[in-house]
């Protein structure tokens, strides 16, 4: 049966169901009238690394560990563990090795860590790293005050990191932030992005994550910009990660996947914030990500209500409310 998300019907429903209601699948969606989404979509999960690298409070490892074994419950097969940066920049990642090797990592699930630089890349293998994520900017400002060094030099450090990764035949992500618009510069021309985007791609990463760090994309400008990687990288290897600032991460993600785009990063209850990034929010949430997704008959193996105890959880910790608004709403419905 279809109903309308609003209607009585399914709040009726959802009530009786206590809270196991997913989204409202509407099976008999025109694909090809309408849109020509992919039938499934991987999502990748941010938010132990991107989600927490901000948090001012110190968040314990036994926490952080808790929280990737409750995502990979919930079904995630892409879970971003940590990152290999240094403490004086990011305290709150300072225990990176522990938590990397505090999981207890499942088989066919990643756990990617981002490496900066050959010491972070050194220190995340002696972890048990099997996936690295090296991280340029599309602004030159950003990439200074992120990573102290110009696009040029990271790309030059991350040839070096990419190779030694090959080496040992490990996986490699790769990061382009401020693709829409910089704190300090302002709106970035598309032709910058997909420049770092093929240099990225070129050496071996196998996955470009196009990274909105401030959250300013329309649908409008995420399109040009899409199109301009797309002429240099293809479209099953690029993942979108956009922050939901303005509000418009959802509507960022359905043009991506219309797009062809089926790979998409999302952080659990919103967590996260770019520390050089003044005023940026966190992450799209996880739950709404996979609410839409679920709602357009997408497939994502993760299970709604497993997703929000990981949310409840870390909400619960970070003495916060919870950042999903579909968390929030069903949560709601049944208390
Ligand atoms: C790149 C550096 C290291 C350069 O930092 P630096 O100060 O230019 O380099 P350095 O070589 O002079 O090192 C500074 C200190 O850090 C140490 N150090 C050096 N490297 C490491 C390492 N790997 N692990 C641990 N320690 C390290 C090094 O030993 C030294 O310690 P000291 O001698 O002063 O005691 C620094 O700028 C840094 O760590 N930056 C990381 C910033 C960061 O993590 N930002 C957030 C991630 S990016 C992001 O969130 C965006 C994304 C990906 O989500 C997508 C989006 O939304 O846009």
């Amino acid at each position: 049966m279809v109903f309308h998300a609003n209607s009585h019907a399914w709040h009726q429903q959802c009530r009786q169901a206590d809270s196991s209601c997913d989204a409202v699948e509407l099976r008999d969606l025109p694909r090809k009238v309408m849109w020509d989404l992919p039938s499934f979509v991987k999502i990748v999960e941010v938010g132990p690394r991107d989600g927490l690298q901000n948090e001012k409070g110190n968040v314990p490892t036994s926490v952080k560990i808790q929280l990737i074994h409750k995502l990979v419950a919930a079904g995630l097969s892409v879970v971003e563990a940590t990152s290999f940066v240094s403490p004086k920049w990011v305290p709150q990642l300072a225990d990176a090795k522990e938590v990397l090797k505090g999981i207890q990592q499942m088989p066919n699930v990643r756990y990617p860590v981002l490496t900066p630089n050959l010491r972070g890349f050194e220190a995340a293998v002696a972890a048990g790293a099997k996936e690295i994520a090296v991280f340029a900017s599309a602004s030159e400002s950003f990439s200074k005050s992120n990573i102290n060094c110009t696009i040029d030099e990271s790309l030059v450090r991350y040839r070096d990191v990419t190779a030694a990764a090959k080496k040992h035949g490990l996986l490699i992500r790769g990061y382009v932030s401020c693709v829409i618009g910089c704190p300090v510069e302002g709106a970035i021309d598309p032709s910058k992005v997909a420049y770092v985007a093929k240099e990225l791609y070129n050496m071996g990463c196998s996955e470009i994550s196009l990274g909105d760090t401030i959250g300013v994309g329309t649908p409008g400008s995420v399109v040009a910009m899409l199109e301009a990687v797309m002429s240099f990288v293809p479209a099953d290897k690029i993942a979108v990660h956009f922050h939901d600032t303005y509000g418009q991460a959802l509507a960022n993600i359905l043009v991506s996947l219309q797009m062809g785009i089926s790979i998409v990063d999302s952080s659990v209850s919103g967590l996260g914030g770019c520390p050089y990034a003044k005023g940026a929010t966190g992450n799209v949430a996880t739950e709404d990500v996979v609410y839409m997704l679920h709602g357009l008959g997408i497939e994502t193996n993760v299970d709604l209500n497993k997703l929000m105890e990981a949310g409840d959880y870390i909400s619960k910790h970070l003495g916060r409310p919870l950042g999903s608004k579909t968390a929030a709403a069903l949560r709601k419905l049944t208390t």
